[in-house]
Formats: C-alpha cells, sequence, structure tokens
C-alpha cells in the first residue's frame, strides 16, 4: 500500500534563551515573554507516503500512545483537510529527552505538519499550519514557522529575530522529568516580571523565572546549574530540566564538556536561527 520514497527530515530542539513570565489569564495560562533560538540537533522523522489513509510509526514512543503522540496527533489534523486516502508511514530517531524543555515533541509535531502537507501537496500556508499547531501546543507554531522569534502571549505572538548571534551552546539534561503544569501552578512561581520591549530583551537577555521552583522542586537541577556555573553562566531552558551555557567555539563547549562527571547526560550544538526543517525543505542546497 505504499507509494513513495522516504522522505527524511529534522526536528529540532529549541532553547528559551530567557523566559520571562508576565502575568496569569484568566483561563489560568501564563502570558510570557521568551526569546526561542534552535539547535542544530534535535530528533529526526522519516515519511513515506500511503494511499490507504493508515498510519503508522515506528518505532513506539514508551509511555506514549499512539494516538497521544504529536506526531500522530498532527497527521491527524492534517488528515481532516485530505481526502480519505492520505496516509503515511513514519519513523522517529528520537535523541531528545522528553519533557526537557527542548521543545522535542512540539518540533515533532510541526516536522509532520510541514513534511504531510508537501508529500501529501496539501498547500496549505505556514500561517495555517502554524495554527493547527498552536492546537497542539504553544511551542509548535515556533517550529512550523522556523525563524527564532522573540514571542509573547503563551509563545504564538512570534516576531522574527534573525540577527541574533549564533553561539556553540552546552547543553546538559539531568535526568529528571519536570511536570509543567506543576511548575506554572507552584505558588511561589514569579508571574509579574515587567513586559519589555523587544530591542530591550534584545540588548538586555533576561533570565527564566521558572528556574527558582524548578530548582526548589528538583534538586538535581540546582546541581548541574551550579556545576555548569563553575565553568560558564548557566541557565535553564523552558520550564527544564535542561539547562546550557554558551560558548565562542565549538572547542571551547566540547572542553567544559569532557570535564563534566560521567553521569551527566550531555550535547554540544549549534544555535541557528533558522530551523533544520526549514533548511531541508525549503532551501535545499
Ligand atoms: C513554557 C514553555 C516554554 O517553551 O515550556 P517547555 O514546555 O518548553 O518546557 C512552553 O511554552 C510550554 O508550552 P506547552 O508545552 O504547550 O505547555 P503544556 O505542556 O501544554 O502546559 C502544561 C500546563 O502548564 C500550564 N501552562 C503552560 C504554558 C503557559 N504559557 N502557561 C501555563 O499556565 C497550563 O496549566 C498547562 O496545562
Ligand atoms: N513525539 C513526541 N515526543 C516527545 N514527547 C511527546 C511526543 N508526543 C507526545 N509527547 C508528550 O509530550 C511531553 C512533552 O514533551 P517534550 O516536547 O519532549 O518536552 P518539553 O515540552 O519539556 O520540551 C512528553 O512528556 C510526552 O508525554
Amino acid at each position: 500500500m505504499t507509494d513513495n520514497a522516504w522522505l527524511t527530515v529534522p526536528a529540532p530542539a529549541k532553547l528559551n534563551l530567557f523566559l520571562h513570565i508576565t502575568g496569569r489569564r484568566p483561563d489560568g495560562y501564563h502570558n510570557l515573554q521568551t526569546l526561542f533560538q534552535f539547535l542544530d540537533y534535535g530528533d529526526e522523522l522519516s515519511f513515506r507516503t500511503r494511499n490507504d489513509g493508515q498510519l503508522t510509526l515506528s518505532p513506539d514512543i514508551e509511555d506514549v500512545p499512539f494516538e497521544d503522540n504529536l506526531i500522530i496527533r498532527a497527521a491527524r489534523l492534517l488528515q481532516d483537510r485530505t481526502t480519505k486516502t492520505c496516509g503515511a508511514d513514519i519513523e522517529l530517531n528520537k535523541r531528545l529527552p522528553m519533557g526537557g524543555g527542548l521543545g522535542g515533541g512540539s518540533s515533532d509535531a510541526a516536522t509532520t505538519l510541514l513534511a504531510l502537507n508537501h508529500l501529501w501537496q496539501l498547500n496549505l500556508s505556514l500561517d495555517e499550519l502554524a495554527e493547527i499547531g498552536l492546537s497542539l501546543g504553544a511551542d509548535v507554531p515556533v517550529f512550523v514557522r522556523g525563524e527564532a522569534a522573540f514571542a509573547e502571549g503563551v509563545g504564538e505572538v512570534l516576531t522574527p529575530v534573525p540577527e541574533l548571534e549564533e553561539p556553540w551552546f552546552l547543553v546538559v539534561c539531568p535526568q529528571v522529568h519536570v511536570n509543567t503544569a506543576k511548575i506554572f501552578s507552584h505558588e511561589g512561581l514569579t508571574r509579574n516580571t515587567e513586559i519589555i520591549n523587544i530591542r530591550t530583551a534584545l540588548r538586555q537577555g533576561g533570565r527564566n523565572d521558572c528556574q527558582q521552583v524548578v530548582t526548589m522542586l528538583y534538586p538535581e537541577i540546582g546541581k548541574a546549574l551550579n556545576l555548569l556555573n563553575k565553568f560558564s553562566f548557566a541557565k535553564m531552558t523552558g520550564t527544564g530540566a535542561c539547562i546550557f551555557s554558551s560558548f565562542g567555539s565549538e572547542t571551547e563547549a566540547r572542553q567544559v564538556s569532557d570535564q563534566l562527571p560521567a553521569e551527566y547526560v550531555a550535547f554540544v550544538a549549534k544555535g541557528t536561527n533558522l530551523s533544520k526543517t526549514h533548511k531541508v525543505l525549503f532551501r535545499p542546497s
């Protein structure tokens, strides 16, 4: 029932270079101001179209039922806009830790939307795909649009920032799973950071307002921050658990990585202002 060659597309990680919480909405969600940049490291998905309307995914992600997987949820939302015959076999090479603040699930969803829109020839615009993506998660639109961005609202009001420096990052992934809902509902969370404009944001940078509560609830993350801070200023991405430091070169980042205790899970990657998904799908060299 297959009729096509495989198309392999990256699903890169993101970092929140800073994350400010500026208020709480009546529905309980929080307004943020955050700066997203991509990494040249992430998951990889391969797609092959089928003409029987079936979706398959291999391998499964442990503890994530098939229909709950953001890849399948994204594909189903696109199937709603197709004829009954559009299907796909999907292979997932999962490299990003889950619930690490690197946006792996959101990136997988965005890559699925972009790749299947292309393969099924749906011709949906990036605006339409970003809107579909937002129904899956607040971080999906930035991956759909593929440009480093200053984000407001719950993360969906995006202003591209193509001029950001693209340093090397050392990302350390403490082996704990942070519960995002628990962080956002914590009474000790800072929720009133002053709203800044984009020029101030780019000039001054900022902090991660979740970090204090997260390190209190998950001491392993505080421990990793203390250790990395001995080499270079370290910060948390998203609601954690991963933390990062930036460096002027890959060599410097690797030198620090080599000095971490063996039990630390870490990787070195370059920051990129254009996501690798877009490079592969829209600007192949
Ligand atoms: C805060 C960020 C920054 O990138 O964290 P990471 O997920 O990357 O760590 C994201 O915007 C996370 O967005 P998203 O991934 O969609 O959040 P979810 O897991 O759906 O959120 C779980 C719960 O956290 C709360 N929540 C989430 C986002 C937000 N802006 N305000 C909230 O109050 C809500 O109670 C929600 O039900
Ligand atoms: N394809 C997927 N990859 C990762 N997580 C997924 C996926 N589909 C569903 N999930 C669920 O989404 C949660 C958040 O995943 P992830 O995006 O990796 O974390 P974060 O938002 O902290 O970066 C996971 O704990 C998992 O339950």
